[in-house]
């Protein structure tokens, strides 16, 4: 797709002043990338997204047919620094021992999230085909089923919003506009695919944006959305960190071209894909991505092993002064309960996954410390997360008549932060204050993640004889440290 790859190291190399990147500018240097068509929509202009589904595009057979407009979600610096861009970046791509630098073209349109009329105007438009989303677990704003949480003053706000025409300021909210204008326009159903780390994530946001759209009394389009809008379920996957300061100054070496947001991500990437597409799709599967019938299989794969050990070591790590990944899978007792969770999580995932290649490339990519994967970026969000990447794994265990100890683990480290007020941001922080507050704390913590745990008197007291003796262990300081500076 372009020819604009390069090679280096940037180890010892030091930042000159190269031209800004641009698609004039490029061209001007024989290196044109032009700008497709816009017929994808992107909701969450981060990191992941530029890593993963830009890349894809990009790299498919079709390439040239397929431009993705992307939006902010809540601020709308992403789209500030890219618009001057004509939506380029620079994807660092980092192993153990070089970087490898492309400019990817997809990205045509950067926009803020708040101009809720282009993406009315994007969503009407019969050549829109696809809308995907990255906006984080708590972008939903939905209860764990799914459904919106109707107790969210955002939620309650965009209500309002939708039953009177105006500005919604929720990214569904926003979405379900769109499909509303979409639906008057008479354009044909499209394909949402939501691309955020949740299990069954196509049955999770249809529940959010057909209950949004009948919450808001717009019945006949929450009737077609339920009936003609497709809901993909996806398992994605590439571990890409925020992006720093010095990346800037490793772009500019590795290209030339000066870049105001590139992003640095692994070499490994993935991504299944369950579902249909009524209106078409780019043909990512020429650049690796596959389509199945059954997605589920891969998705708990993928969530239990990869997602649940980086729970764990990132509360875990946290407690022991740890930093990044890298630092964390090196301490040999953190190593130790990851892979004693993965043979909890093992236990319970179907034969035909080739689990044991599955864990071993995971162990080589969580010691990349090239990639400067931060435990307090991992760990922000935990009640959301450890739902549903460490607590199946435990209630399974339990089922099968077993402790759980090894699950068990993530939880003691999380509640031992929460209880120490150490612990990084989480959207229910208020629910988290109530639970710490109360009688019985480590119960009530447990019930934020699942009710069934709290109820279960074997998992209340593991937990609170882990966190009794892990509290005040060396390297507190350190992750108190760490959280504050997050
Ligand atoms: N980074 C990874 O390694 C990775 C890998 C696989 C999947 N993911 C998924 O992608 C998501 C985004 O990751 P990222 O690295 O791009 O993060 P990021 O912080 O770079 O980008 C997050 C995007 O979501 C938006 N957002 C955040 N909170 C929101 C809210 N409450 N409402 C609406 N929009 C909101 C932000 O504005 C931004 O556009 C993750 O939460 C995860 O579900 C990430
Ligand atoms: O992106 P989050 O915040 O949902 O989770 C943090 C990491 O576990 C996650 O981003 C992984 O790096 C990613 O899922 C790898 O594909």
């Amino acid at each position: 797709m372009t020819d604009t790859t390069t090679e280096a190291s940037v180890a010892s190399a030091s930042a000159a002043s190269g031209p800004a990147l641009s698609r004039a500018a490029l061209a001007a240097a024989g290196q044109p990338l032009p700008a497709a068509p816009v017929r994808l929509v992107h909701l969450g202009l981060g990191a992941f997204h530029r890593a993963h589904q830009a890349w894809y595009t990009a790299h498919a057979d079709d390439a040239a047919d397929w431009g993705i407009a992307a939006f902010t979600g809540r601020s709308p610096d992403a789209a500030d620094q890219l618009r001057p861009q004509d939506g380029l970046f620079t994807l660092i791509v980092r192993d153990e021992r070089d970087d490898r630098a492309e400019i990817v073209p997809s990205i045509v349109e950067a926009v803020s999230g708040d101009d809720v009329s282009r993406l009315v105007e994007l969503l009407s438009a019969p050549s829109t085909a696809v809308v995907t989303l990255t906006i984080t677990e708590p972008g939903y704003r939905s209860r764990p089923d799914g459904s919106p949480d109707l107790d969210d003053p955002a939620v309650a706000s965009d209500l309002v919003e939708l039953r009177g025409g105006g500005r919604p300021a929720t990214t569904i909210g926003r979405l379900v506009a769109g499909l509303d204008a979409r639906r008057w326009a008479g354009a044909a159903p499209i394909a949402i695919v939501p691309c955020d780390n949740i299990p069954d994530n196509g049955r999770f946001v249809r529940a959010a944006v057909v209950g949004l759209a009948e919450a808001a009394g717009l019945s006949e389009t929450a009737a077609w959305i339920r009936d003609e809008v497709s809901f993909v379920a996806t398992s994605i996957d590439r571990i890409t960190p925020r992006s720093t300061p010095d990346d800037r100054a490793a772009a500019e070496i590795l290209t030339g071209w000066v870049d105001a947001a590139p992003v640095v991500t692994e070499p490994f990437r993935d991504w299944v894909l369950e579902g249909d597409f009524p209106a078409g799709r780019p043909q990512w599967e020429s650049a690796g991505a596959r389509f199945v019938d059954d997605i589920e299989p891969f998705e708990r794969r993928k969530l239990w092993l990869l997602n649940g050990a980086h729970s764990l070591l990132a509360y875990a790590g946290l407690l022991r002064g740890h930093e990044t990944v890298a630092q964390a899978v090196g301490d040999p007792e953190l190593r130790a309960q990851v892979e004693a969770f993965w043979d909890a999580a093992c236990r319970h995932l179907p034969d035909g996954l080739d689990l044991p290649a599955y864990r071993a490339a995971l162990l080589e990519r969580f010691d990349n410390a090239r990639i400067e994967h931060r435990l307090a970026q991992i760990g922000q969000e935990g009640s959301a997360k450890l739902r549903v990447r460490a607590v199946p794994v435990l209630l399974a265990e339990r089922a099968a008549g077993r402790d759980g100890a090894a699950a068990i683990a993530a939880l003691v480290a999380w509640a031992a932060l929460q209880l120490d007020g150490a612990a990084p941001p989480d959207a229910a922080e208020e629910a988290i204050a109530a639970a710490r507050a109360a009688d019985e704390p480590v119960t009530e913590l447990l019930r934020l993640l699942d009710p069934a745990l709290a109820d279960d008197p074997a998992i209340v007291a593991a937990v609170a004889a882990g966190v009794a003796a892990g509290r005040g262990s060396a390297g507190h300081d350190a992750a108190d440290r760490e959280v504050a500076g997050a």
